[in-house]
C-alpha cells in the first residue's frame, strides 16, 4: 500500500463537532478539490443516491483518490457508502484510505451496523490500522425510525445518528415541505433516541440551496429541537448553518449570568435561586454549561 500523503492525516474525535457535513458527489472531483477551503466540519464523499449505477465503479476509485491526496483542510473525512451489499464493496475499497466516518445510508436495523461494523474492523485487522473509525447510519424509512433507539445503540463506534428526509418523506408517501410538519414525529424520534444512546443528533440536508433565509430558519428550528447540526449540498449552506448553530449573543449573556448566580449560591449554600423571576436550579445550570461549552467550540 503507498504511504498517505504527510499531512492529510487529521484527528477526529467520536464527539467532534458536527455543524455542517458536505455532500459532494463521489464522481465529481472538480467539487472535491475545494470542498475543504469552504471550512464544513465534515465533508462526505457520497457513493450513494448522487452517484448513477453506471458510475458505481469509477465514483469508488474517485473516492479512494481523494482521500489518499486531497487536502480537505481539516474537515472531518466522510464517506457515504452504498446500501448493502453492494456498500461491502465501497467498504473494502476505502476503508484502508483514512477515512473518519462511513455514512450507512436507509438503515433500518442493527443488523445493518453490525455488519458494516464486521467489514470494518476484517478490513482494519487485515491492513494493520489502529485509529478509530465512527459510524453514521441514517435513517430515512418508517421502519426505520421504529429502530432508531436499537440503531444507535449497535455500535459502540457510533457517533451520530441522522435523519435523511428526501428519502423519509418517499417512504411515507408524503411531500417534504417548508413547515416539516410531516417529519416532525420522525426527527423528534431520531433526536430522542440519539440522546438517549449518548450520541450527536445531526439533521438531513435542506435541499433548496437558493434559499438562504429558508435554510437559516430550518437550521434554527433543528437546533430548538435537539439537533446538533445539518446536511448541506453547496458551499454557500455552510457559514449559514454554522451561524444558527451558534450560541446568539444574549443565549450566551445568559448563560453566563445563570452560571454566576449559581455559584454564588453554592458558595452561600443554597441549591435553588432565582433570576427576575425564573427559577435557577440544577438542571437550568445544565443547559447554560452546554451553551458556554458550545460556545467555545464555535
Ligand atoms: C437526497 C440526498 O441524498 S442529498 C446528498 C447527495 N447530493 C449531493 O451530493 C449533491 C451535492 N451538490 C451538488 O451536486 C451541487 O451543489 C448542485 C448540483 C446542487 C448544484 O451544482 P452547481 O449548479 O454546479 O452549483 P453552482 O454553480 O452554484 O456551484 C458554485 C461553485 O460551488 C461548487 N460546488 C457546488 N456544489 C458543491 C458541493 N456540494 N461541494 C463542493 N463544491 C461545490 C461548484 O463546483 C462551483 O465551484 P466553482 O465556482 O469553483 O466552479
Ligand atoms: O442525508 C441526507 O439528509 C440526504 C438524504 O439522503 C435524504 O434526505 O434522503
Ligand atoms: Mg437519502
Amino acid at each position: 500500500m503507498l504511504p498517505i500523503k504527510k499531512g492529510l492525516i487529521t484527528p477526529t474525535s467520536k464527539d467532534r463537532i458536527r455543524r455542517s457535513r458536505l455532500y459532494l458527489p463521489g464522481n465529481e472531483p472538480k467539487f472535491h478539490i475545494n470542498a475543504g477551503l469552504h471550512k464544513p466540519d465534515g465533508i462526505i464523499l457520497d457513493l450513494e443516491d448522487s452517484v448513477h449505477p453506471s458510475e458505481k465503479d469509477s465514483a469508488r476509485i474517485l473516492v479512494r483518490n481523494a482521500l489518499r491526496a486531497v487536502n480537505f483542510y481539516g474537515a472531518e473525512k466522510m464517506v457515504r457508502i452504498n446500501q448493502l451489499p453492494l456498500g461491502f464493496e465501497d467498504l473494502k475499497s476505502i476503508v484502508p484510505h483514512n477515512v473518519h466516518v462511513i455514512l450507512i445510508p436507509k438503515c433500518e436495523s442493527k443488523e445493518t451496523v453490525i455488519k458494516v461494523n464486521e467489514v470494518i474492523n476484517a478490513v482494519k485487522k487485515e491492513k494493520n490500522i489502529r485509529y478509530d473509525i465512527y459510524l453514521m447510519p441514517i435513517i430515512e424509512s418508517a421502519l426505520g425510525v421504529v429502530n432508531a433507539y436499537e440503531i444507535a445503540t449497535a455500535s459502540k463506534n457510533i457517533c451520530a445518528l441522522t435523519i435523511g428526509l428526501e428519502d423519509y418523506t418517499a417512504d411515507i408517501g408524503v411531500q417534504r415541505t417548508e413547515a416539516g410538519l410531516e417529519s416532525f414525529y420522525a426527527r423528534s424520534v431520531i433526536v430522542n433516541a440519539a440522546k438517549a444512546a449518548g450520541v450527536q443528533a445531526i439533521d438531513s440536508v435542506y435541499s433548496d440551496v437558493g434559499n438562504t433565509e429558508g435554510l437559516y430558519k430550518s437550521c434554527l428550528e433543528s437546533k430548538a429541537l435537539g439537533f446538533e447540526g445539518k446536511g448541506c449540498i453547496h458551499p454557500r449552506q455552510i457559514k449559514i448553518t454554522h451561524k444558527a448553530f451558534a450560541p446568539s449573543p444574549p443565549e450566551i449573556e445568559k448563560a453566563k449570568l445563570i452560571v454566576e448566580a449559581f455559584n454564588e449560591a453554592r458558595r452561600k449554600s443554597q441549591s435553588v435561586i432565582s433570576i427576575g423571576s425564573k427559577m435557577i436550579d440544577p438542571p437550568v445550570v445544565k443547559r447554560a454549561l452546554k451553551i458556554l461549552e458550545s460556545e467555545k467550540q464555535n
